[in-house]
């Protein structure tokens, strides 16, 4: 996941290949309460490993389920038939409404002492018709703020149930998945009937929220969409195992990107469109049917069991009118797709997104403007004017803490005019797709020229991998650090029982042409042996040195450091990164500081690490390095023409690491 303040998404040019999506929200925490309720052991394979359903784990821990978590697996056993907790309990439901409504209605059914709470922006989503239906049928629950809104207290009910329970479905229809869920807890001797107020939103969801209750033993009777009735004798079954289905929201941005972004010709057949695992056509979930809204817009899509592929088909896209009630969800990624149709296209019937983790329509009209588009919005419709190439800007998204606004402008990348888009905050995808951009990355394409590189060049010890490693940190960036490169080649060398001169010049060329080496944090792996403290001392460094002034083992190496080169970027620190591995890079800094300063710092490097040292020694071996990395005939270390000089000798790490971003923003204006 991308934990950075912001993404750079440089523009991109294209898109194949296959992406296996993470478990769908909805159905995930779903589950989990289900799983919860109910007598026996459940075991959920690929659940969503998100904020949202942690929040869901960390409340079913602390009413006291057992739960075991192993990768995408999750053993529950539930509390049916065991006791209920008397004690008080508070919940920090996070900004999850999935977890909020229905955990809510379930405890106010079941009863007890708790309070349930949220971030900011959760106590400003509403709760109140939820809430009026639970106090119909005898539940006690106070607002702890504002009228109508989280936080809540929930105590012991007095259970009427002889009449049947109103409750509204035109605001979210979570209300009624909550009431669904919870009422089974109290139907073992009646049969209990809920009449939906106002027209039912959503409907998709609460299908499948009743193909799940099937599920877990509940076959509710759905009469129209205006009455719900649990019959009496219900009682919560496991189903001991159940699989979660792919997110079908997460799928539309893929679905999306088939849509919109080109092939790779240089990959022939196999560089055709998107395939998509782990959700198909026949998805219980609502939001699937995006897809036909997509295919109204000119994706051609096929589809198997579990499965989706798309290509691009009409182009540009075809602007529609749509009324989006069903997938309300999904329905954003339409607004960006209209940015690239012929034509406005108008969503209609997205009310709810205006109560959403963020009022969805405000953001998505602004956030468009931004990239140059015109929007029009009302209390319910937004409407998107196609952005023609020419007219792109650029623009920093905001993303309001909504994991679908930034996953969705994600899409803006693809722009025409080739213009870079930045993501602000992009850890917000965490709540239902913590690896979105990864995802994203492992299937677009660009020309190597678009993906930025920064180079960090300079003599020994003066604070390169420091410096490039923390900027790539706050980037995002890849980082290569090439003078472990070097430093590999010159163990497998001596391991191959090659002297380090030019006599086995050809040999030890041949060696880094094809160097099993790997990089996992800050370890350096050869066939996969660590050999991080063998080549991190001193002496591997001069060993390093002497490879690195033969040019055929120079030449050897220059492929897999351009393999580096990828999205969304690269900070290169070495001595040639500037000069001649990426002379085109956009940044090129050449770092120094007095070799009295260097000799200090690697000396207390080398302290803190427990190896003794001598100070004059290493200036003395510092300066012997430095010389011949200078004197060299290929490649010698020297600054590119036009890096910016950092004398770092009196400056903090954190001060350099400012200066750096301050020229790479300036740059990227
Ligand atoms: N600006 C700075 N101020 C103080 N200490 C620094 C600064 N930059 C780096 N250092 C420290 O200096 C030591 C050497 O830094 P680093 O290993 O990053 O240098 P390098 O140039 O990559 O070295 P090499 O050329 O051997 O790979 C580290 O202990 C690091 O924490
Ligand atoms: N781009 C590079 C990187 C490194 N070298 C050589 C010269 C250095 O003395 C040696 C070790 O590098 P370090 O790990 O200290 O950065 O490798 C080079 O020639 N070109």
């Amino acid at each position: 996941m991308f934990s950075t303040a912001f993404l750079d998404l440089p523009a991109l040019q294209g898109a194949s290949g296959t992406v296996t999506l993470p478990g769908s929200k909805s159905i995930s925490n779903r589950v989990l309460l289900l799983s919860a309720l109910c007598q026996g052991t459940t075991v959920v394979h690929d659940l969503l490993d998100s904020d949202d359903t942690r929040v869901m784990l960390a409340a079913l821990r602390q009413l006291g389920c057992d739960v075991l978590v192993d990768g995408t697996t999750v053993t529950i056993t539930g509390l049916g038939g065991c006791a209920w907790p008397r004690e008080a309990i508070e919940f920090f439901m996070g900004n999850a409404g999935t977890a909020m409504r229905p955990l809510t209605a379930a405890l106010a059914v079941q009863g007890g002492d708790f309070t349930l709470k949220g971030v900011p922006r959760m106590h400003e989503r509403p709760i109140g018709d939820l809430v009026d239906a639970l106090r119909e049928l005898g539940c006690t629950i106070d607002y702890l703020g504002n009228e109508g809104y989280p936080p809540l207290r929930v105590r012991q009910p007095t259970l009427q149930l002889d009449k049947p329970i109103p409750v509204r479905g035109d605001v979210s229809s979570q209300f009624l998945t909550a009431l669904l869920m919870a009422l089974p807890l109290a139907a073992q001797d009646r049969a209990i009937t809920i009449e939906v107020v106002g027209e039912l939103i959503s409907k998709p969801y609460i299908e499948i929220t009743l193909n799940l209750l099937a599920r877990y033993g509940i076959a509710v009777e759905r009469q129209g969409w205006e009455r719900f009735v649990i019959p009496a004798g219900s009682r919560y079954q496991s189903p001991g195992t159940i699989h979660v289905e792919a997110d079908a929201s997460s799928a539309s941005y893929f679905i999306a990107l088939g849509a919109i972004a080109a092939g790779d010709p240089s990959k022939g057949s196999q560089g055709k469109g998107i395939r998509i695992q782990g959700v198909g056509a026949d998805s219980i979930q609502g939001d699937i049917r995006f897809m036909d809204a997509a295919a109204q817009m000119g994706a051609q899509i096929t589809s198997g069991p579990n499965w989706l592929e798309i290509n691009r088909g009409a182009w540009p896209l075809k602007g529609i009118t749509l009324d989006c009630n069903h997938i309300p969800d999904a329905a954003m990624t339409l607004a960006v797709m209209a940015l690239y149709a012929d034509g406005p296209t108008t969503l209609r019937n997205i009310a709810s997104w205006r109560v959403k983790e963020t009022d969805r329509i405000a953001a998505m009209a602004n956030e468009s403007r931004k990239l140059g588009a015109i929007v029009e919005e009302g209390p319910d419709w937004i409407t998107i004017h196609p952005l023609p190439a020419g007219q792109w800007q650029r623009a920093s998204i905001h993303t309001y803490d909504d994991h679908r606004v930034a996953m969705c402008f994600s899409l803006a990348a693809f722009n025409p005019d080739q213009i870079p888009v930045r993501i602000e905050d992009p850890k917000c995808v965490a709540k239902t797709f913590p690896d979105y951009f990864e995802a994203l990355f492992s299937v677009a394409h660009t020309a190597a020229a678009n993906i930025p590189v920064i180079c960090i060049d300079g003599p020994t010890a003066s604070g390169k991998g420091t410096l490039a490693s923390r900027v790539a940190a706050q980037l995002g960036y890849h980082y290569l650090d090439s003078g472990a490169l070097y430093r590999v080649t010159a163990h497998a060398a001596l391991q191959a029982g090659l002297t380090l001169e030019a006599a086995d010049e050809a040999k030890i060329a041949d060696l880094a042409r094809q160097l099993p080496v790997r990089f996992e944090g800050e370890q350096v792996l050869l066939n996969n042996v660590d050999v991080t403290d063998a080549i991190r001392s001193e002496q591997g460094g001069m060993n390093a040195s002497k490879v690195s002034v033969l040019p055929a083992v120079r030449e050897a190496l220059v492929a897999l450091q351009h393999s580096f080169r990828r999205l969304p970027g690269l900070l290169a620190d070495g001595r040639d990164m500037g000069t001649v591995i990426f002379p085109n890079a956009a940044l090129k800094v050449f770092l120094t500081a007095s070799a009295a300063k260097r000799a200090e710092r690697r000396h207390k490097q080398l302290i803190s690490k427990g190896f003794s040292a001598n100070i004059e020694s290493l200036r003395a071996d510092l300066e012997a390095r430095d010389a011949r990395d200078m004197s060299r005939s290929a490649s010698p270390l020297q600054p590119a023409q036009d890096a910016l000089q950092l004398d770092n000798s009196s400056l903090s790490i954190e001060d350099s690491v400012a200066q750096v971003l301050d020229w790479w923003q300036g740059k990227s204006r």
